[in-house]
């Protein structure tokens, strides 16, 4: 009941913050997760990523790898190995649009670190067109999430990376043509009540934790 509370507590006092003071607390609350929490809620969001209706048709699937505390999609590739599908990470362009490819990911790809500190495949072997894929032709894609709300609204890291690369879904893109179904992943205490929307944002079909799956209205 003292955990609901607090919970609770710290939800309702989010509503005045802006997006950079909100960022930071929710960074810092996923960061606060022991190692022993981070496996669990890993272990909790494989199990409800294994039902996901997107996933069990998906053949092209990109991930993350976790970094600044975010849950952690990684045992997942064991599955996808598995059911024969592909799986593709995130990689910044070279050319510093701030833009994201989608490279091909498995145990020999080569990797380096970007400028985050987060390990990608190396963009001279990603700049391979048979090793990447543009977003619209991945069948599912995993995104990190800073925040979301129960509407199905995320707050990514700031940097407008997926928002740029995910464009041509928009629902005002005017683009049609395939799209990949987009599946925000982060731990329930990035649970916020309400979080405001941007013209740009991309909306999700789902958001799935460790304690729930949320599909926007
Ligand atoms: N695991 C993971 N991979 C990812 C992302 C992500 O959010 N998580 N990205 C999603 O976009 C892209 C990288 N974007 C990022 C944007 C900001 C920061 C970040 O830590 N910013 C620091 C400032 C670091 C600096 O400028 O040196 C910060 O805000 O404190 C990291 C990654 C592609 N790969
Ligand atoms: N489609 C777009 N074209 C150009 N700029 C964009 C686009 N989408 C977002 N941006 C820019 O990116 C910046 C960051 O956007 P926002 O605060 O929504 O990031 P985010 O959703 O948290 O991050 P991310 O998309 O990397 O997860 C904004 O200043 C916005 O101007």
């Amino acid at each position: 009941m003292n955990d609901l509370r607090s919970s609770i507590d710290a939800q309702m006092t989010l509503g005045h913050l802006s997006r950079t003071e909100l960022r930071r607390e929710l960074r810092r609350r996923r960061r606060a997760l022991s190692p022993r929490q981070q496996q669990a809620a890993s272990h909790s969001l494989l199990a409800r990523l294994r039902r996901l209706p997107e996933l069990l048709s998906a053949r092209r699937v990109a991930l993350y790898l976790p970094n600044d505390g975010e849950i952690d999609p990684r045992p997942l590739l064991d599955w996808l190995r598995q059911r024969r599908a592909q799986a593709y990470l995130p990689v910044l362009r070279p050319l510093s649009d701030n833009r994201l490819w989608f490279v091909r990911y498995d145990e020999h790809t080569p990797m380096v670190a970007n400028r985050f500190g987060i390990s990608e495949p190396c963009s001279r072997h990603g700049a391979h067109p048979s090793r990447r894929l543009p977003p619209w032709a991945l069948d599912a894609i995993l995104l990190p999430l800073v925040g979301f709300d129960d509407a199905g609204q995320r707050l990514g890291m700031g940097g407008g990376f997926y928002d740029r690369t995910l464009a041509f879904a928009h629902p005002d893109s005017g683009q049609g043509g395939p799209r990949p179904r987009l599946i925000g992943l982060a731990h329930d205490v990035q649970r916020v009540e309400r979080l405001p929307v941007a013209s740009w944002d991309v909306p999700l079909n789902a958001i799935v934790s460790d304690q729930r799956v949320i599909r926007p209205a």
